[in-house]
């Protein structure tokens, strides 16, 4: 990849004799920063991009897409073992660790390569290859020691892994996603700690692709859930398939090349991993940028305090996107949140707010789990039991039976009065598209009414959603409940 555009020694800016280098500088060529240099440059040439590499992006290097593409592995290892269901029988898969590994490598490297000719693509002089902090307000030290001033400033400076302290006992084989996507083969044993997200992720498709491995999570949490009906569905069903202890008080030594992990007293309480795998969540990369340099107001964490609808820290010229942020660390909402930082940025004073989409987070689990609009935790803080639930198992759905998916659990939310769809939780089938249906509901303000007078297919997994959503509309005391496997609804609807 040719770097001819990456300027590393002086940059030609100060046109006009303006009173700074840059009308805006975003620390960060990310998804957020990327998105903040796109939006800005609309309105101003004299805008800097800042990064001190790698460059390509979390979701692309190390996030969303190498995880997809090794799941993708994981579920094609795993297809076989569920057609006997319907008479149908593979052998036993026999996986090449290292084909895996080279496939998930070598695709990974395909989208970072197209993320990097995007920012080299940029144009002369506008991408600044370095580490940047704030020495004050307005201005920037490089790791080069030269100084930038800027009218506004954008952080999007990304998330890291937050690994606990007790963890570094494990020595060198303690990794973080970043190492299993550099792997030229699979491992035999991991302990993947966290049931998070990317605990939940990693360690199944590790699982599946006849890696040994246990799942240690915490508080009894699984993936993003917070519905507690959901969740212990959740556990039950990913136990049922590899060993998960979804809460451990675990002491962590290293023997030799095996890290050991003791979870209880008894003798089988221990086991010997050849990886300790550190998903216990991420923290936003604003520690080493200098904001104690700055005038801005921190939060107790040493956040800057900011508003989610302008990005803007304060009533400041600085902005902030993406999981620098850490308010939605998601790959849709970093380019949101950059885009509006990078107009608010260049348009700085006149800054506005603009809304935000609905919310939805989906976790590519076997079965996917899903949330939208409103989580279960939120409406209970908001409002106690006040809202009405209505849900769907899947377990008897016609359509999931047929394809033999019929695994899962979907609970809706709406209020009461108006009967509007707040939010849902789930996990079952396809769950990235039904969740799409569901927030796309949100965000056109629909009430249960009126998603119930829309067309549904037979048969299909929506008539699922249809059947949460009739029981939903009993529970406003808007209508009887459904029929059980009632004909006319298709069989299982
Ligand atoms: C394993 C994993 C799987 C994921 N899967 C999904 C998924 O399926 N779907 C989804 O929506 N999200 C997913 N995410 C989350 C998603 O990847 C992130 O929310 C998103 O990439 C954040 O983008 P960003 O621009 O904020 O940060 P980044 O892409 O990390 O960009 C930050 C940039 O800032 C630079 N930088 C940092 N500090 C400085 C500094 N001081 N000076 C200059 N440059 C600096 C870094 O070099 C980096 O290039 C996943 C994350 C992980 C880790
Ligand atoms: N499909 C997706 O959209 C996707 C996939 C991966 C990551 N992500 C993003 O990345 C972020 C980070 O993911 P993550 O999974 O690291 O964080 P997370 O916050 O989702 O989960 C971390 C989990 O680790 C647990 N934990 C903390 N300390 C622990 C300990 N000592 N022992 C055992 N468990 C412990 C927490 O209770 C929590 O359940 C997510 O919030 C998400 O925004 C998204």
């Amino acid at each position: 990849m040719t770097q001819q555009n990456v300027l590393t020694h002086g940059f030609a800016p100060n046109s006009g004799g303006a009173a700074y280098d840059f009308d805006v500088a975003i620390i960060g060529a990310g998804t957020a920063g990327m998105a903040a240099y796109r939006e800005a440059s609309q309105y101003t040439d004299r805008v800097a991009l800042i990064d001190g590499g790698p460059l390509g992006t979390t979701c692309a290097r190390v996030g969303c897409m190498p995880s997809k593409l090794l799941i993708a592995a994981a579920e094609a290892a795993h297809t076989g073992g569920r057609t006997p269901l319907f008479g149908v029988r593979y052998g036993a898969p026999e996986i090449d660790g290292k084909a895996v590994m080279a496939r998930v490598r070598s695709e990974r490297d395909r989208f970072v390569g197209f993320v990097e000719a995007a920012v080299f693509g940029f144009g002369d002089g506008k991408l600044i290859s370095e580490y940047a902090r704030f020495e004050d307000d307005h201005t920037l030290r490089l790791g080069s020691g030269r100084k930038i001033t800027a009218r506004s400033i954008v952080i999007a400076t990304g998330s890291s892994p937050a690994i606990p302290q007790a963890f570094f006992a494990a020595g060198d084989r303690l990794i973080v996603n970043d190492d299993v996507f550099e792997w030229t083969d699979l491992p035999g044993s991991v302990a993947v700690f966290g049931a998070g997200v990317i605990g939940l992720e990693l360690g199944q498709a590790l699982h599946r692709l006849g890696v040994r491995v246990r799942l240690f999570g915490r508080d009894n949490l699984v993936g993003p859930l917070t519905d507690p009906f959901v969740r212990d569905y959740a556990a039950d069903t990913f136990s049922g398939e590899f060993a998960a202890i979804w809460h451990a008080d675990s002491r962590i030594s290293r023997d030799g090349d095996a890290v050991v992990v003791r979870w209880g007293d008894e003798p089988n309480q221990e086991e010997r991993f050849d990886y300790l795998i550190a998903a216990t969540g991420r923290r936003p990369n604003i520690d080493k940028i200098g904001l104690e340099n700055t005038s801005l107001s921190l939060s107790e964490t040493g956040a800057p305090i900011y508003d989610p609808l302008s990005g803007r820290v304060g009533d400041s010229h600085i902005f902030i996107a993406g999981d620098a942020a850490f308010d939605l660390p998601l790959l849709h909402e970093a380019a949101d949140e950059g885009r509006l930082a990078g107009e608010n940025a260049a348009r700085f004073p006149h800054s506005y707010r603009r809304s935000r989409r609905a919310p939805i987070g989906i976790v590519f689990s076997d079965p996917q789990i899903a949330i939208v609009g409103a989580t279960y935790a939120s409406l209970m803080k908001r409002s106690g039991c006040d809202f009405a639930i209505g849900e769907v198992s899947f377990e008897d759905q016609g359509r999931a039976r047929v394809m033999g998916l019929n695994k899962g659990l979907l609970r809706v939310y709406a209020e009461h009065g108006t009967g509007r769809f707040l939010g849902a939780e789930m996990i079952g089938p396809s769950a990235e598209h039904l969740a799409h249906l569901l927030a796309w509901a949100i965000q056109s303000g629909m009430t249960v009414e009126q998603i119930l007078q829309m067309p549904f297919y037979h048969p299909v997994l929506e008539e699922g959603v249809r059947t949460a959503f009739r029981t939903a509309n009993h529970a406003l005391g808007f209508g009887p409940n459904p029929p059980m496997r009632c004909i006319d609804c298709g069989p299982g609807a």
